[in-house]
C-alpha cells in the first residue's frame, strides 16, 4: 500500500523570542498512522504538535494538511482536534455537553436527535456507554480521559492531536489506555499523533516514532528501525539500553565493519549509514545480545568480572568488569542464566556476542 500523506511539516522552525523551540523539521505524516514525537523535556515536541494544531504558528516553513498551507488556518478551521493533558473539561457540564461541545458550535446548528446520536457513538467507542448524565467531578481521572477523547472523535477530525494524555494517569491504569487507545485507532482509522516523553508509550502504540533532540528530528521509523538500527549514538542511548565501546574501525566490508576495541577485542559489527570504514567508532551492544557463561562452561570469549547480580524475574542483569572494559551490563532470560550456571558476584565469567550484534555508529 502506498502511504498517502495527510500532514506535513516542511522545513518548519520556530523561534520564542531567542530560544528556538523547533528547527529545520521536515516530516511527513500518513494517512491512519499512529504517530508519536518522542523525547525529553523541552526537546520542542509539544511545539510541533501545537504548530500542526494551529496554536502556534511557524516562524519559518510551511505546515500542511490534506495538501494545504495551513500557516495562516487557525485552529477551529483545521480538520484536527486536540486531547491536552489536563483534559481541559467543563466541569459545571454533564459529561454529554461536555462530549457534544463542539458539535453545538457548528453552523449551520445540527438536528439535536443527530447531535445526541454522535455523542451517543462516541461514547460507546471510548467504552462509556450510559455515562452521558454524569457530571465530570463524579468521574476518576481515566473515565474524564475517555470524555476528553470522546469530545475530540465526535468531531471526526482527520488528524487527532494527543499531548501526554496519559501523564495525569498512575502506571496500570496508563498501560491499559495504551491498549484501548492504539486499538480505538485502528477502529476509527484516523491519524493519531501523540507527543510523550515515555519511550515504552511511543515504542508500544506507534507505527512511527519521531525522535526529537534540542529541537530538531533526531531520527524517525518504525518502533523496530529505531532500536535496531539508531543512526546515532542520541537514539540508541534513548531508545533502551546499550553499552558503548569505543573502538577503532579497521575496514568495512559493505554493511560489516571490522573493529578493535579495548585491550584488542575484535569486533564484526553493522555499521550504520554514515560510519566511516577507518579511524573512530563507537560501538552499541545491546545487554541482551550478550552471552554470559561461567568460565569452564564457555570456553571462548573474554573473560570478565561479576561486579554485580541483579534478579529481574523474567531477567537476570550482570554488572561485569575487565581491564580492557570497565563496565559492561548484560541481561539474560532466567532460563538461559539457569541453564548457565547462574554465575553469582566474583565469578569469573566468559562473555561473548554473535557477529553483527553490535553496532557501529559514526561520532557524533
Ligand atoms: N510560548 C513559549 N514562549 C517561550 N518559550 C517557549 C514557549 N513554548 C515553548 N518554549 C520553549 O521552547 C522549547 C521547546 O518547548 P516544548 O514545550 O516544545 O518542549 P517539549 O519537548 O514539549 O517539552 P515538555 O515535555 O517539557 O513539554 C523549550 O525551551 C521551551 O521553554
Amino acid at each position: 500500500m502506498v502511504n498517502q500523506t495527510i500532514a506535513e511539516l516542511r522545513n518548519v522552525t520556530k523561534r520564542f523570542g531567542a530560544v528556538t523551540a523547533a528547527e529545520g523539521l521536515d516530516l511527513a505524516i500518513f494517512q491512519g498512522e499512529f504517530l508519536s514525537f518522542l523525547g525529553p523535556s523541552g526537546c520542542g515536541k509539544t511545539t510541533a504538535l501545537r504548530m500542526l494544531a494551529g496554536f502556534e504558528q511557524a516562524s519559518e516553513g510551511d505546515v500542511l494538511i490534506d495538501g494545504t498551507v495551513v500557516n495562516r488556518v487557525p485552529p477551529y478551521q483545521r480538520p484536527v482536534n486536540m486531547v491536552f493533558q489536563q483534559y481541559a473539561l467543563f466541569p459545571h457540564m454533564d459529561v454529554a455537553r461536555n462530549v457534544a461541545y463542539g458539535l453545538n458550535q457548528r453552523r449551520p446548528r445540527l438536528a439535536r436527535a443527530d447531535i445526541a446520536a454522535k455523542v451517543a457513538r462516541a461514547l460507546d467507542m471510548v467504552r462509556l456507554p450510559g455515562f452521558a448524565d454524569r457530571r465530570i467531578w463524579e468521574m476518576s481521572g481515566g473515565q474524564q480521559q475517555r470524555v476528553a477523547l470522546a469530545r475530540a472523535i465526535v468531531n471526526e477530525p482527520k488528524i487527532l492531536l494527543l499531548d501526554e494524555p496519559m501523564a495525569a494517569l498512575d502506571k496500570k491504569l496508563r498501560h491499559d489506555m495504551q491498549i484501548e487507545l492504539k486499538s480505538l485507532q485502528r477502529e476509527l482509522g484516523i491519524t493519531f499523533v501523540l507527543v510523550t516523553h515515555d519511550q515504552e508509550e511511543a515504542l508500544s502504540m506507534s507505527d512511527r516514532v519521531c525522535i526529537m533532540h534540542r529541537g530538531r528530528i533526531a531520527q524517525i521509523g518504525t518502533p523496530e528501525e529505531l532500536y535496531d538500527q539508531p543512526q546515532n549514538r542520541y537514539v540508541a542511548d534513548f531508545i533502551g539500553r546499550s553499552n558503548f565501546i569505543s573502538a577503532r574501525a579497521l575496514g568495512r566490508d559493505g554493511e560489516r565493519l571490522v573493529a578493535e576495541g579495548p585491550g584488542g577485542l575484535r569486533f564484526v559489527a553493522r555499521a550504520a549509514e554514515k560510519t566511516a570504514g577507518e579511524g573512530a567508532v563507537t560501538l552499541s551492544l545491546r545487554p541482551e545480545e550478550i552471552r554470559v557463561a561461567p568460565d569452564g562452561v564457555a570456553a571462548q570469549g573474554h573473560e570478565m568480572q561479576v561486579m554485580h547480580r541483579i534478579f529481574l524475574g523474567e531477567h537476570v542483569e550482570y554488572h561485569l568488569r575487565s581491564k580492557a572494559l570497565d563496565h559492561l551490563i548484560a541481561v539474560v532470560p532466567r532460563s538461559t542464566d539457569i541453564a548457565e550456571g547462574t554465575p553469582g558476584v566474583g565469578v569469573t565469567v566468559r562473555v561473548s556476542w554473535r557477529d553483527g550484534a553490535a553496532l557501529a555508529l559514526a561520532e557524533d
